[in-house]
């Protein structure tokens, strides 16, 4: 496995919010994570990164045991990280937001790395503009750029597909397809346009209330499981 988790427990302060969690992605693998709003997605990825108060249980990569570790640690061993609603620093240049990416990293050559300007031909010809004048779904290549930045084996994504424009979603669909199914980066999805995790996922997890309730290969994700877990 190149990421487990093993009976993960996590808090905000002393509320406890996930409960007991198992699970494990496979290298080069696209792992979903669904469920419907405040069931624990963003908790669970958060936990993942070392974003929250305390977890207990263990996490490793590739058998190295992180449990204890830092952020930027984290970021060394590979993980990157797209949170939910881009945290984009509009007042930065595309190009600094880039670089915040890279402050993880033991070379920090100054440079934005070639497969964001391969993948995003409209950021690299907009490298001094300032981000707040992006679009929604400019702002999310950049933040997938920025997260590309630390040379992740494993991109943590939280509903990238939120709040885009319908015919972008398509689009940031067939990125994340490239990077993963192309370029091998494994993947953490969280996401609630159904159809791209179909589309995306080879494994998948559904949350309730802070737990895995359902769990398999993508093929196995029924219709009844989104009515009953994922429908309002
Ligand atoms: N900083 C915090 N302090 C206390 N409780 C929190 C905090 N952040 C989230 N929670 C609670 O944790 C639970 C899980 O929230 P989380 O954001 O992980 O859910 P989610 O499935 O990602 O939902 P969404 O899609 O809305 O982000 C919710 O009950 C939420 O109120």
């Amino acid at each position: 496995m190149l990421l487990q988790l093993e009976k993960v427990s996590s808090f905000y302060g002393r509320t406890q919010i996930l409960r007991d969690i198992d699970f494990g992605v496979t290298k080069g693998t696209c792992m979903c994570v669904l469920g419907r709003n405040g069931v624990g997605k963003t908790t669970l990825l958060r936990t993942i990164m070392g974003l929250v108060d305390k977890m207990t249980g263990t996490l490793s990569v590739s058998d190295t045991n992180l449990t204890k570790a830092r952020t930027d640690e984290r970021a060394k061993y590979g993980l990157g990280y797209v949170p939910q609603g881009r945290q984009i620093l509009g007042n930065f240049t595309v190009r600094e937001n880039i670089l915040l990416g890279t402050f993880a990293k033991a070379d920090r050559s100054g440079k934005v790395p070639e497969i964001c300007l391969d993948l995003f031909p409209y950021l690299a010809e907009n490298l001094n503009r300032r981000a707040g004048e992006l679009s929604g779904g400019q702002q999310q290549q950049l933040a997938i750029s920025r997260a590309l930045a630390v040379d992740p084996q494993i991109l943590l994504l939280d509903e990238p597909t939120e709040g885009i424009q319908p015919n972008i979603v398509a689009e940031i669909g067939e990125t994340l397809r490239m990077l993963n199914k192309k370029m091998g980066i494994s993947m953490i999805l969280s996401e609630q346009h159904i159809k791209v995790a179909r589309d995306l996922g080879d494994q998948f997890v559904m949350m309730d209330n802070g737990r895995i309730v359902e769990s398999g290969v993508i093929s196995d994700l029924t219709d009844e499981m989104v009515d009953r877990h994922m429908t309002v």
